[in-house]
Order: structure tokens, then sequence, then C-alpha cells
């Protein structure tokens, strides 16, 4: 149908970034109506036939998963790729064996603490296939309330020979291949052949990921933030930028070590930093802005304290990280009418300090975590990474621009970035506190008027 709330429709207007957020429940219609998706819009039939689907997520409830799919499609062939262990490995495979159409791939997780992360969708249609790289869950709470980001791909035709199967100028496709063969499994040799015989040449985006391993050489520069270091460094901005922050979003927080420089101001920040072959660590590093969810942002939040189920920062962590305290800035959407839905997206950003225009943009499954990014171990000679991660990086130039300007300060501009939350951030005040999710909180009731008892 023509009508604009046709999911072919929304994924079209909102080319060539191509970057939505998800449909809230409870926001006015007029956020939901442009730039956002349910799931159900993702596996509709207007976006193509589905022939079968591969679904990499963490966590999955495969019934709810299953009534996503419209019914001519719930059958097709499915493909669930994750990386639960020991009794949540075979709870997956009794709820799996209920369904003949679905197989479960189990991703190797040989360094301790390692997860599945990775929230990717591969549809195979009949005329071609898409990539959909996004940051929700496969579970309803994941796709009812909450601020979550979605990056689709054009159709990427199918081709007769592999020669005609071109590449992007962003080694799209290359680096897909290249992460999928990192899980060094048989189950993947199939979805690679099919992938190989299509034409990506249309991606505009460059791959992020991170695979478990202690990455040394040219490896190192493959995964985590050095991949990130390594593309803004030959296609990053110029020295103009040199004095714009960086700025890290996401719902969870790892160990960062005992001081700042131990690695989210030092290797971390170096590589949001790093400026194109200018290096980063030779001049004063920017200004960090990370912004997470305060205490008030989630009890004030649509779920309410509920939210904060889903921001797993515990306080024997945060306790031990008093100096994040300077570098916390509040969840805020004013603009995406989503200030109320706490966020579960995570993004990666360096802006111009008045919020109006931004160098690149990055949306990925990691948090702010050594083991989703990496951390260098051995004088800097590999980088240990514990969890798969994906994620895409907009580089302005890949659209023929110097910068992007943010659709918050730009609204007409159809190149404008659909930036998820409203920048400048905004400094958490001295009484603020970040969400912690293993404390009670009794002082003060939340939107529906409860407390926060966790134990
Ligand atoms: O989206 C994810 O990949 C992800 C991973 N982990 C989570 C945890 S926990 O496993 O770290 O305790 C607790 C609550 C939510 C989580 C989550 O949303």
């Amino acid at each position: 149908s023509s009508s604009r709330s046709d999911p072919l429709n929304i994924i079209e207007a909102c080319q060539p970034l191509n970057f939505l957020l998800t449909k809230v429940t409870g926001i006015q219609e007029k956020y939901n109506r442009s730039g956002a998706v349910g799931i159900k819009d993702l596996l509709s039939p207007s976006l193509g036939s589905l022939q079968e689907s591969v679904q990499f997520n963490y966590m999955i409830d495969i019934p709810w998963l299953v009534q996503q799919y419209p019914p001519q499609f719930r059958s097709k062939p499915l493909v669930i790729v994750h990386g639960h262990q020991r009794q949540a490995k075979m709870d997956m495979d009794v709820a799996a064996d209920h369904y003949k159409h679905i197989k479960l791939v189990n991703a190797k997780l040989e360094i301790m603490y390692g997860t599945h992360h990775t929230k990717m969708m591969l549809l195979f249609y009949d005329i071609g296939m898409r990539v959909v790289i996004h940051t929700a869950n496969l579970i309803e709470k994941d796709w009812h309330q909450k601020t979550q980001g979605v990056w689709i791909s054009p159709m990427f035709p199918k081709c007769k020979t592999a020669s005609d199967a071109k590449d992007s100028s962003t080694n799209f496709k290359q680096d897909l291949i290249q992460y999928m063969e990192a899980y060094r499994t048989p189950h993947f040799k199939s979805w690679l052949e099919k992938i190989k015989l299509h034409d990506m040449s249309s991606a505009k985006v460059h791959i992020i990921a991170s695979v478990p391993g202690r990455h040394i050489g040219p490896a190192k520069q493959t995964w985590g933030h050095f991949k990130l270091r390594k593309i803004l460094r030959q296609l990053g901005p110029g020295n103009s930028c040199k004095s714009w922050p960086v700025i890290g979003q996401f719902s969870s927080i790892g160990s960062m070590g005992p001081t700042k420089e131990s690695w989210v101001y030092g290797e971390f920040t170096e590589s949001l930093a790093t400026t194109k072959d200018g290096g980063a660590s030779l001049t004063m590093k920017p200004t960090l802005k990370l912004i997470y969810p305060s205490k008030d942002n989630v009890r004030t939040s649509l779920e309410g304290y509920p939210a904060g189920g889903s921001l797993p920062y515990s306080i024997k962590t945060a306790v031990k990280q008093q100096y994040m305290h300077q570098f916390w800035n509040h969840w805020k959407s004013e603009h995406r009418g989503r200030s109320a839905a706490c966020p579960h997206i995570k993004t990666y950003t360096r802006s111009h300090p008045d919020g109006t225009s931004i160098a690149w943009f990055a949306v990925t499954s990691a948090n702010l975590s050594k083991a989703a990014w990496g951390a260098l171990e051995k004088k800097g000679q590999q980088l240990m990474i514990r969890s798969y991660e994906i994620g895409v990086l907009f580089l302005p130039q890949n659209y023929g621009l110097e910068k992007f300007k943010t659709l918050e300060h730009a609204s007409e501009d159809p190149l404008a970035f659909p930036v998820p939350y409203d920048l400048p951030p905004t400094h958490y005040e001295k009484s603020d506190r970040p969400w912690v999710w293993d404390i009670p909180y009794m002082d003060k009731p939340d939107t529906h008027g409860n407390k926060w008892c966790p134990q």
C-alpha cells in the first residue's frame, strides 16, 4: 500500500542514512510516524518475500520471536545464533525443539565473562537480501518503551555469479564475511556462500565489530576500538575537530580500572579522538562526555524503575570508579520525544561543542566495557576482547559531505543526521547519581508509584 505507514515507505523515507529508532508505546504518534520502526515492520512482506532468516542476538524469547514474523513467513527456515552455555543453552534447545523450522547455532565463548551481544538479522528474500544491525534483544520489552537503534541495509540484489556480486567502497561485504568466518562454525558455510552472491555495493556504512580473542598484528586493527581507530585514521575528521568533544552513550558500564587513564580516558578515548593522519595521542585529549541514565532518568521513565532491569551497572563496579562522575551526562531526547524512553541503544559520536554538527556516528551493540571494545595487553601488542559485538559507522564523506548537520538543529536537510538524543549533552547535577541496578531506591516512587527493592 502506498500509505506512509507502510513499512517499505518508512524504510525508503530514511534513505540514504537508513538509521532508525524503534517505535515507543506511550509517546505522541508524531515521534513514531517517521524515522521509527517496530520488529513487525522489519519482517514485513512489504520489504520483500522472505525465504529464510538468521537472527543473531543475546536474549531471545523464541515463541515471541516466531509471532513477530507475518503468518506467511512464520515457517520459513530460521537460524538463531546465540552464546548461551550450560543451563541457559539447554533452555534454548528445549524452546527451539517445538519448532521444526528453527535451527540453533551456539557461538563459541572461550574467554571468561564473554557474551554474544551482537544483534543482527540476515533477511534472505527471493530477489536479494537485507542486513539489519540493531541494539534490541528479541524479547517483547526491548521493543516496547525503550530507545533502541536500527540500521537497515538497502535491498542487496542476488547475482548469478560471485564476480557480479560487488562489495561497497566501505568493504561492507568483506567485513561481514570476515566477522561471520570468525565464529569458526561449519553452520555458517551455506550462509557465507549465499552472502557472497549478493551485490552489496550500495552499502554506505563501515562495520565495527568485535569477536572474542587476543588479537595481535593486523588482527589488532580488525576488531573493537582499534578498528574504529584505523578507520578514523584513514577517513576520519581533520584537525579542525581537535577540540570537539567525543561522546559515548550506552546502557551498561564495565569495570574501567583504577583511574580514568587506565582505559576509558586512555586508549578508548584515544580511539574515539583519532583524526585523519593526525596522531590523537600527540596533542591534548578532547573532552569525553558519557550519556547514561541517572537514577531519576530511570525513576521518571515510561517503564519506571523496572527500566533499570536492562541497565545492569552494579554497585560493586560503580564504587571502584567514582572518577567516572566527571563524565556523566543525562539521557535527554526531547527532539525525538524519547526522554522518558530509557536507552538500550548504544552510540558513539564526535560532536561540535554547540551540537549543530557531528564528524561521525556509530550505533552498535557494544556498551562501555573492555570486554566489548577490547583492552590492550602485553605492552600494547595484543587487543583482548571477550564478547561478540557488531555496529555500523557513518562517515560524512560516504554521503558526499564534510560533516553531518544534526537533525535537531537542521530539520529540513534530508542528510541531517537523526541523532537519538539532544546535543550538546546535559551534565549531571552534583546531586545526580548514575543508575545502579542492584541497590534499593525507597525515597521517591517511580511513574507507576513503585519503589525499587532488588534482591
Ligand atoms: O542487550 C544485551 O546484550 C544485554 C546483555 N546483558 C544484560 C544483562 S547481564 O547479562 O549483563 O546481567 C542484564 C540486563 C540486560 C542485559 C542486556 O540487555
